[in-house]
């Protein structure tokens, strides 16, 4: 299971009481005040990790805590200090706090860590309020509460590649192909209606994740279709993949089709149609495809076309080594993209209130 978003609760340790003692030891008469402070409370940490994949421990393990600090104690002992608590981010995770539009970080490099929940201070023992006019006082502090956060977690990139394309055009068929994912595949339309996401590992075993996403339909900017949830999705791709139906099955012609598809993406968000992308051709061993290539390469003389066949597998390694090609050679993060997103994110949200909103469900990962 692949989950971009998730709540979860965090909640920092308390500091540990302060204590109140006096000393007692045989032949000591009247030992002072000797009651120790308690420790710190632990923090809890975010850290952005390139291990992690996707949300979806967090959303098996939705509470974190760190651990309270310890009790003072007689002798002037003080408490120890409780241990802090990391909770592991895949890399591009926004967090806000619960039901909220207001960016607390985005944690994208790896390593980088946000102290999320500061631990609460450890109370004084009673040793420490000795004054020339109170040398025996019996007073020690409790210790401060830890922070208690609840926050909402998003991924702001989902997939490396997202397969855009009409229905029926191939794109679980290719993804079946690639990697170890296994989503259903059929000839009908609306087959997908969730986004899937795969591994795919290259031959010198490096890994991309491609994200199989529902078929768009003209409308689609207007929700049509699942359209809503289809451009969402692709905005947090980072190279788009247009798949056409180059056998042109039940009549339909892959020119239109990628026009089409440009309208609608552009319709909803410009700026994707100036996102990186690649041009691929399915279904070439149909009758009608080696026609519709050239025409299709005549009119898009600058595109990248790969022609393929997903049923069969064929041409598929040339496709793998072409978008690897690419995400090396993309600059790593662009801030415009971080705007747009929490744009999107707001205006999704005040929409959201509309009671016949269409819920996002969660995407599916497969790893190899
Ligand atoms: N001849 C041929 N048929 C293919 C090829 N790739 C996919 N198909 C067929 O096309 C049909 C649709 O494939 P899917 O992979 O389900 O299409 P999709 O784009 O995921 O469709 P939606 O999920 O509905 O958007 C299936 O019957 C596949 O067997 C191909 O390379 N050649
Ligand atoms: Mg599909």
């Amino acid at each position: 299971m692949f989950v971009d978003r998730v709540k979860i609760f965090v909640a920092a340790g308390d500091g540990g009481n302060g204590c109140a003692s006096f000393r007692r030891e045989k032949f000591v008469p009247m030992g002072g005040p000797d009651g120790g402070d308690g420790g710190d409370g632990g923090s809890v940490i975010l850290r952005a990790s390139s291990s992690e994949q996707s949300l979806v421990d967090l959303k098996f393990q939705q509470h974190w805590a760190a651990e309270r600090g310890g009790g003072g104690a007689g002798q002037r002992l003080h408490g120890a200090r409780g241990i802090d608590r990391v909770v592991s981010v895949p890399l591009g995770t926004l967090v806000f706090p619960e039901n909220s539009d207001e960016l607390i970080v985005d944690l994208c490099e790896d390593g980088q860590e946000f102290l999320i929940a500061q631990g609460g201070k450890g109370g004084k023992g009673n040793s420490r309020f000795v004054s020339s006019v109170n040398r025996a006082p019996r007073t020690a502090e409790p210790g401060t509460e830890g922070e208690k956060k609840t926050l909402d977690l998003e991924l702001k990139i989902i997939a490396d590649v997202g397969l855009v394309g009409y229905p029926n055009a191939g794109k679980s068929t290719l993804l079946r192909a690639i990697s170890a994912a296994k989503p259903k595949t059929a000839p009908y339309p609306f087959t997908t209606l969730r986004p899937n996401v795969g591994v795919v590992e290259t031959d010198d075993y490096r890994r991309l994740t491609v994200a199989d996403i529902p078929g768009l339909i003209a409308g689609a900017s207007e929700n049509v279709g699942l359209g809503h949830a289809f451009l969402r999705h692709i905005e947090r791709c980072r190279i788009l993949c247009y798949t056409l139906d180059m056998g042109g099955v039940d009549g339909r012609d892959p020119l239109a089709d990628l026009q089409s598809l440009r309208d609608e993406i552009g319709k909803y968000e410009d700026a994707l149609l100036k996102r990186p992308a690649v041009i691929v051709a399915n279904k070439m061993d149909l009758e009608p495809a080696a026609d519709n290539l050239q025409r299709l390469r005549d009119t898009e003389p600058n595109a990248i076309i790969l022609p393929i066949c997903a049923e069969l597998g064929e041409h598929t390694q040339d496709l793998i080594l072409t978008l690897r090609k690419m995400l090396d050679e993309m600059p790593p993060d662009n801030p415009d993209d971080l705007l747009r997103i929490l744009a999107k994110r707001r205006s999704y949200r005040s929409r959201k209130k509309q009671p016949d909103d269409f819920e996002w469900p969660d995407i599916e990962v497969f790893y190899q």
